[in-house]
């Protein structure tokens, strides 16, 4: 099969990020580099890892294995909460670097905010003067509620380029996602897939027959209509394969809006409002 052409986001710095990555939470740094060959070979541009992940190393095996051109390639990593102070987020890039092997990444997010203290506030300083630096390509920050987007925008010129928060059928997040809509970040959605929780869900399967799709093409494909960027995890080759192969099809306003009923609290991490480590 020819790999898809997988369409870009223009990020607020004019950066284009690909709208479909490859996600390896809870893939063990072993077993990350036979899963991003995988998604590499068939097709995906864009990996999601994180310094918590502790497979950043296999990340960047997979892509110094792979021969790819660096500028095909999109690249984001994050900063732990242990590292929110302005010499500590520094130093966390240099370690994410140098782990993945990368002389740059594409996008560093501070990871979760972490309310507790306002450090996120200090991470903040240390990712805007790297990007001032040209040492990465665009920033941003995970896991942020609108009160913490909104006191960074206090402290701070640097609209974040992105917003990773968790995002799917079960738990759309709407507040949020409109807090980014109105500050003008792009919305990357994590457990896209609720990690497989709404995929028995029958409206979903009812959706997918109609197509000829798998649940979990249908479930990214109403995240993609709506212009998120969405980045499913798998280590199976077959649904590596298949979680991009969603380009090819389309679901009516209808079909989007029963996805869009499906909205039930289903939170599959944790509250970053009550999440400090
Ligand atoms: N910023 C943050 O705080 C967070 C970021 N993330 C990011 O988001 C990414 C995706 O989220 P994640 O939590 O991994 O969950 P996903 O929603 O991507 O779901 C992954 C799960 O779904 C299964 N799966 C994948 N594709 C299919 C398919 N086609 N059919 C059936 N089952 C499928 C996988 O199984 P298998 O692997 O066995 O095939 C795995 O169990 C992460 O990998 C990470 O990069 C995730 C959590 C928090
Ligand atoms: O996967 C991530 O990116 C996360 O931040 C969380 O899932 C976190 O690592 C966690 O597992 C907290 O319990």
């Amino acid at each position: 099969m020819t790999a898809p052409t997988v369409p870009t986001i223009t990020l607020n710095n004019g950066i284009e990020m690909p709208q479909l990555g490859f996600g390896v939470f809870q893939v063990p740094d072993a077993e990350t580099t036979a899963a991003v060959s995988a998604a590499l070979e068939a097709g995906y541009r864009s990996i999601d890892t994180a310094a918590i992940y502790g497979n950043e190393a296999g990340v960047g095996r997979a892509i110094a294995q792979s021969g790819i051109p660096r500028d095909e390639l999109f690249v984001t990593s994050k900063l732990w909460i242990d590292s929110l102070d302005y010499d500590s987020a520094m130093r966390g890039y240099e370690a994410s670097l140098e782990r993945l092997g990368l002389e740059t990444l594409d996008l560093f997010l501070i990871h979760w905010p972490a309310p507790a203290s306002e450090s996120y506030l200090d991470a903040w300083r240390a990712l805007t003067q790297l990007a001032a630096d040209g040492r990465v390509r665009a920033v941003g920050v995970s896991n942020f509620l609108p009160a913490h987007l909104d006191r960074l925008a206090e402290a701070s010129d640097l609209v974040p380029a992105v917003n990773q928060v968790e995002l799917h059928p079960a738990l759309q997040n709407r507040e949020t996602a409109e807090a980014n809509r109105r500050l003008g970040i792009a919305t990357e959605a994590w457990s896209p897939l609720a990690q497989g929780a709404v995929l028995g869900d029958e409206s979903v399967i009812a959706i997918a027959e109609r197509h000829g799709k798998t649940p979990a093409q249908v479930v990214l494909r109403w995240h993609l209509q709506q212009g998120r960027i969405v980045i499913p995890k798998s280590v199976t080759p077959a649904r590596i394969a298949a979680n991009l192969d969603v380009f090819d099809f389309e679901l009516a306003e209808a079909e989007l809006s029963a996805i869009d009923g499906l909205d039930r609290d289903g939170r599959t991490g944790p509250h970053p409002a009550e999440f400090n480590g």
